[in-house]
Order: C-alpha cells, then sequence, then structure tokens
C-alpha cells in the first residue's frame, strides 16, 4: 500500500465482508445496513483520496444486491466503464487496499482481470459491457457450463453505437444474460439523445405499471370466462395492446425480455427480483432507476460536480478542504484555453461548429454549448458518430471542431481515415488528455495519438508547447483546407500571459527555443517545458543544450531538422506518446530520408513499448523518463558515453 494512505474504519457488518460469500450469507433483511456501511465507507475513503463518486453511490444497493443474488466470481459480473465499481472493488477483496484507489502503485480506478477474478473484464472506456457479456455467455454455452453473466450499464454508455451492437446481436441469440440498465438520467453531464427522452418516458411508466397489472388480471378473468371465441378475442387484444403500451418496447424489439422500471435503491426488493431474475433463461434487460450522488446530499444536488473529486472534502458538508490557490495565480487548463478559443474564432468565424462526445465539460467545449448553444454539439458517447457527423458538417461548408480525447478517439479511428482523411475534409480535431493522462491509468492515456495521426494521409498533425500555441495552431488550423490534428494534455497550461487575437502559424513550421553547442533537445508538445527545465540544470554542469520545438510531426520542419542535424551530434528527441510511430521516429525517418543521420546519436525518449499504469502524471512522466530528471540523465548518459569512448 502506498505510504501516504491512511486507514480507515468500516462498519462492523461491512468489516466482516471478506468477500462476496460472506454477503450471501447474510439474510435480506441486513442488506440495507450493509448498504449504509458501504456508502459511508465508499464517502470516507473518496473524501480523503480523490476518484470517481457519484457513480459508485448510485450502484451501492444494485452492487450488493446483484452479488447476493449470484454466485461471484463464477457468474460473471462486467462493469460497463467501472467508474461506479468502487463498491464492487470494497465487497470483494479489496476493502483495506483501496485507500490507495488511483494512486500509483495502488489499486486502478476501473476493474482489471489482474487485479481480481471478480473483475471480469478490463474497463475504462464506454459501451463494451453488453459485447463482452455476450462473448462470455456464448463461450459459456460452447462450453456447457452453467454460469450466469450480467452486464451492468448506465444509461449515457447505453447512447454508444456499440452497446447497440451488443444489444443486436445479443438480443438475435437465445443465450442467458442479464443487462442491468442503470438508468440515473445522466450522463457525466446532462444525458442527450432520443435514447435518453425514450427512457424517460419510461421512468414515467410508474402509474402504467399499476393500471398495467389490473388491466393484465382483467384479461386473465376474460378468458377463463365465457366461450372460445370470447378466450381468443381476449387472448388477440391482450397480445395487441402489450405490444403497444408495453414499456421497453424498444429493448423487447431487440429480442430482450424488459423487466422493469425498479427503484435500483430498494435493496431489499432488488435482492429478491434478481434472485427471480437468476432463474429465467435468455437475454433479459433489467431497468433499474438510481440517483447518481445517492445518500451523500451535495453530490445529488450537483451530479455534474460530484462525477469525480480531485481534492479532499469534508464528508459532512462536502466543502472543498484544499488549500485554496491565491486568486489570479492558477495558470489555466489547456482544456479551458481551447473552450475559450474556440468560442472566440465561432464570433469571427460563422463555418465554426463544435462536437463533442458525451465530454462538455471535460473538453470545456460545455462552455461554447452555452454561449452558441446552436452551433456546439453533445452528441452522447458515440466518437464514430462525432467524427462521421463533423464529417458531413464539413461537406456543407462547416469547419467542425472535433474535441474529443485521444484515448476516446481510437474508437473513431476508421472515421478518421474513411470519412474525413480520405475526402479531405476540414474537420479539426482537438485531442484532448494527450499523453499520460494520470490516475485514470492505461485505459485514458493518450499514448497511441501521435502514431496513429501520423499514417493518415492529407492529416496535419501538430501540438503546442504551450497556450499561446495551442490558440494560434486553432486559428491555423481553421484556415487550412483539410484535417488538422492538435493534441493537448490534461491540466494546467503554463499560465504565461497571452496576447489578443490570433496569429497563423505557417503549417509545418517548428521553432528554436534556444541554442547552444554541446546537444540538441527535439520536443514535441508540452512535455517541451521540461526540457526547458532540463536546460537550465545542464548550464549548471557547464553542458550547452539546444532546444527546438516542434510543433508539426507532419508535414515535419525540414529546415529546422537541417539545422539540427547540420549542428548537432547528440540529438534528444522528447514526447509524451509511445515511442513507435511517434515524434522522435518521424525525426529519424526525416533524417534518414535526407542521409542527415551521418554520425548523429539520436535518443529517443517517450512512452515505453508497454501500457503504463497510473499514478499522478508526474510520477509517470519520472517513470518512463520524460521528466526533468529523465531529460537530463538521458543527456549526461549520452554525452558521457561519448566523453567515455573517446
Ligand atoms: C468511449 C468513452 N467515451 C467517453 C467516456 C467518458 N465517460 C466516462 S463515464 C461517462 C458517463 C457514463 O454515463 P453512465 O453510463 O450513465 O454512467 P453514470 O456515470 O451515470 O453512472 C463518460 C462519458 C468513456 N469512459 N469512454
Ligand atoms: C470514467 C471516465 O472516463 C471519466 O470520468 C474520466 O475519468 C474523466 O477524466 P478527466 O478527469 O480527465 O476528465
Ligand atoms: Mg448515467
Amino acid at each position: 500500500m502506498p505510504q501516504d494512505a491512511p486507514t480507515h474504519t468500516p462498519g462492523p457488518l461491512l468489516a466482516q465482508i471478506e468477500s462476496p460469500a460472506d454477503i450471501r450469507a447474510l439474510s435480506v433483511e441486513q442488506l440495507p445496513q450493509l448498504c449504509d456501511e458501504l456508502r459511508d465507507f465508499i464517502v470516507d475513503i473518496v473524501s480523503v483520496h480523490g476518484g470517481h463518486f457519484g457513480a459508485s453511490l448510485g450502484v451501492v444497493e444494485l452492487t450488493v444486491a446483484l452479488h447476493w443474488a449470484y454466485d461471484t466470481p463464477s457468474d460473471q459480473l462486467v462493469w460497463d466503464v467501472g467508474h461506479q465499481a468502487y463498491g464492487h472493488k470494497i465487497l470483494t477483496g479489496r476493502r483495506e487496499a483501496f485507500p490507495t484507489n488511483r494512486k500509483y502503485g495502488g489499486l486502478s480506478g476501473f476493474p482489471k482481470r489482474s487485479e481480481s477474478e471478480y473483475d471480469t473484464f478490463g474497463v475504462g472506456h464506454a459501451s463494451t459491457s453488453i459485447s463482452a457479456a455476450l462473448g462470455m455467455a456464448k463461450a459459456r454455452d460452447l462450453k456447457g457450463t452453467d454460469q450466469k453473466v450480467v452486464a451492468v450499464i448506465g444509461d449515457g454508455s447505453m447512447t454508444g453505437g456499440l452497446a447497440f451492437e451488443g444489444l443486436n446481436n445479443a438480443g438475435a441469440t437465445d443465450s442467458d444474460l442479464l443487462v442491468v440498465l442503470n438508468d440515473n438520467r445522466i450522463s457525466i453531464d446532462p444525458n442527450v439523445g432520443a435514447l435518453h427522452e425514450y427512457l424517460a418516458t419510461l421512468s414515467a411508466s410508474g402509474k402504467w405499471n399499476a393500471l398495467k397489472g389490473e388491466v393484465w388480471e382483467l384479461f386473465d378473468k376474460l378468458k377463463g370466462v365465457g366461450g372460445g371465441h370470447l378466450q381468443r378475442l381476449a387472448a388477440r387484444v391482450e397480445d395487441g395492446l402489450k405490444a403497444a403500451l408495453t414499456p421497453g418496447m424498444l429493448f423487447e424489439a431487440f429480442g430482450f425480455r424488459y423487466i422493469g422500471p425498479v427503484d435500483g435503491h430498494d435493496v431489499v426488493a432488488l435482492a429478491r427480483q434478481l434472485q427471480r431474475v437468476r432463474k429465467l433463461g435468455g437475454p433479459i434487460l433489467l431497468h433499474t432507476l438510481t440517483v447518481k450522488g445517492k445518500g451523500f446530499a451535495p453530490a445529488e444536488a450537483d451530479q455534474v460536480k460530484w462525477h469525480a473529486q480531485s481534492s479532499p472534502f469534508d464528508k459532512l458538508t462536502g466543502k472543498s478542504l484544499a488549500t485554496p490557490t491565491p486568486a489570479g495565480t492558477k495558470p489555466p487548463k489547456w482544456q479551458d484555453v481551447f473552450g475559450d478559443a474556440l468560442i472566440e474564432l465561432a464570433e469571427q468565424d460563422d463555418r465554426v461548429v463544435g462536437v463533442t462526445a458525451a465530454m462538455p465539460s471535460g473538453t470545456s467545449l460545455g462552455k461554447m454549448m452555452a454561449e452558441m448553444p446552436d452551433r456546439a454539439f453533445d452528441v452522447g458517447i458515440a466518437e464514430m458518430h462525432a467524427v462521421v457527423f463533423a464529417a458531413g458538417l464539413a461537406t456543407q461548408g462547416m469547419r467542425p471542431f472535433c474535441a474529443i480525447y485521444s484515448t476516446f478517439l481510437q474508437r473513431a479511428y476508421d472515421g478518421v481515415v474513411h470519412d474525413v482523411a480520405l475526402q479531405d475534409l476540414p474537420v479539426v480535431f482537438c485531442m484532448d488528455r494527450a499523453g499520460v493522462a494520470g490516475a485514470d491509468g492505461p485505459t485514458h492515456h493518450g499514448a497511441l495519438d501521435v502514431s496513429y495521426m501520423r499514417a493518415v494521409q492529407n492529416m496535419v498533425v501538430a501540438a503546442p508547447m504551450d497556450e499561446q500555441d495551442l490558440r494560434d495552431l486553432l486559428y491555423t488550423a481553421l484556415q487550412h483546407d483539410g484535417p488538422f490534428a492538435v493534441r493537448y494534455p490534461r491540466g494546467a497550461a503554463t499560465g504565461m500571459a497571452l496576447r489578443d487575437g490570433f496569429e497563423a502559424i505557417p503549417i509545418g513550421k517548428g521553432r528554436k527555443i534556444r541554442d547552444g553547442a554541446d546537444l540538441a533537445f527535439v520536443t514535441y508538445g508540452s512535455i517541451g517545458q521540461y526540457a526547458v527545465e532540463a536546460c537550465e540544470r545542464l548550464d549548471a554542469d557547464g553542458v550547452r543544450a539546444a532546444h527546438y520545438d516542434l510543433r508539426f510531426v507532419k508535414p515535419i520542419d525540414a529546415a529546422l531538422l537541417t539545422e539540427v542535424f547540420g549542428r548537432h551530434t547528440h540529438v534528444i528527441t522528447v514526447e509524451d506518446g509511445v515511442r513507435d510511430g511517434g515524434a522522435g521516429s518521424a525525426v529519424v525517418e526525416w533524417a534518414s530520408d535526407a542521409g542527415a543521420l551521418d554520425g548523429t546519436r539520436v535518443v529517443r525518449l517517450g512512452l515505453p513499448d508497454r501500457f503504463i499504469e497510473h499514478g499522478s502524471q508526474r510520477q509517470l512522466h519520472d517513470e518512463v523518463g520524460i521528466g526533468p530528471d529523465g531529460i537530463v540523465r538521458a543527456a549526461r548518459a549520452l554525452l558521457g558515453a561519448e566523453a567515455e569512448a573517446a
């Protein structure tokens, strides 16, 4: 357990739960107490250590009821996204380790197969649970075993196309599969789309459900009396009425037996319901209604804010316990620089529109949605759709800026290639959370975008070293008549003074940050700030390093690299992304093609060819050697090795 993780005391019943078998030993009447204690424990831990919050509070009863009614880990429980699985982790042998959640070397914030046999499927990205669960169910059928498979998916995650692909496939099979639709009527931000509206009508169908009972009773009576003609007529009317009025008709049409909506906070009723459902066969969808943040008043009142918490808070009032930063001293977040710049661009140019896939707060596109609701679109958790939708907008002369986290854009790669680049459409990919994302870990690191974007024909691929450059690159992208990708990281930018307005940057033009005779750093993106620090530290050693900021990996700045390779025999490239195919590769490929490599040693610093776990961004940068220490070390090693060889 990391050293700085204080211990927390669970309630008496929770303290006895070492595994779900202990939950199953409880009577159903004891479950409410277990839920109360579990909820308190989650609040206790997150109030000190931070993490995702509202979603786990909302599924406390569902989690307890599932582990009570199902025989986990033999029965397979698949969580979608997994940010709501804190209760599951705590109940499945990880209570004592839970204070290490999301910390460097500690538990993962998401279910992870290597962490526990109860984590049946690794998650972090949304909408995968139904497909994965169906795969497990099919494997079971093929192997002739009899375990049950349950997918738990939220209403937001259900807006993803992948979820529908899973439903479509599952509903056409006779495999036993339970999908629990945990409907709390919110995503990270307010949920959107027609499905959201549909679910709202189902949720409101409580009155109909009551009436329905009476209507079906009447039909049963009618069928039991009178002659055959009356019975047949009653049966036909009943079928017709059911088809027309049954809540969940959409899911029934997908081949699922729909049950619900049920109160997801009545743990006793829910546990009994699940016990009954476990005995049924075929694809079933159980629709539970829950409240995100349940039981913690501030989180219920502001569900967007309490989706996750990064700093400590008072566990009674919710008041932040973080040391306040004096006003005006906090550098802006990269995402806000983007969000503000986009509004300015949109004010200047009617063609500018914004697109996000369910991340208005995270990308700060929400600012434009608030100011220009007609020109900024949240399309739901639907990255592929977002990209193709943007492509469609671009065919009609609009200039879409697609703000998508680097990691989530992976899901839309075919749209990037087939729908945007191949048609040379002017879509701007604003790839937020590029580089290591931090506590969310490997599912969320934006590790691959430099490599995957570099490979795409027609694409301009850029990254700002500071926020002035981000603004200017966005402006440059707007002037460009083809696809353009720009990446920037999670967290705070430099805090530099920004000039008014924008300046176009010639496409493919990097810049020299400083001269130096002993070696050259060639950096790509905001990680270049570490090289600035490294240069200062090397100065103190009497090593004079030059520093070049590439800005573009495609097209790459041939003039700048001609200077680098013309003047230096020691070059270190630095990037916050995988080394394979990344900016360093681009530099070496250019030098090789240009015949400029001759005698020059190039060291490429970046993410290695393995998945990087979670921790703070700085811890992870240091781990892989792209923090200031690592850069200085690499420089000394390179120069030292040469000195030794001489
Ligand atoms: C592919 C993908 N896109 C976006 C996200 C970011 N994301 C994480 S949770 C979430 C909202 C999920 O909403 P819902 O399924 O309703 O769960 P809730 O938080 O309401 O419990 C989003 C958009 C993601 N994890 N994966
Ligand atoms: C679970 C999920 O995908 C999001 O909640 C994600 O953790 C948000 O990350 P940021 O905090 O970087 O917006
Ligand atoms: Mg939801």
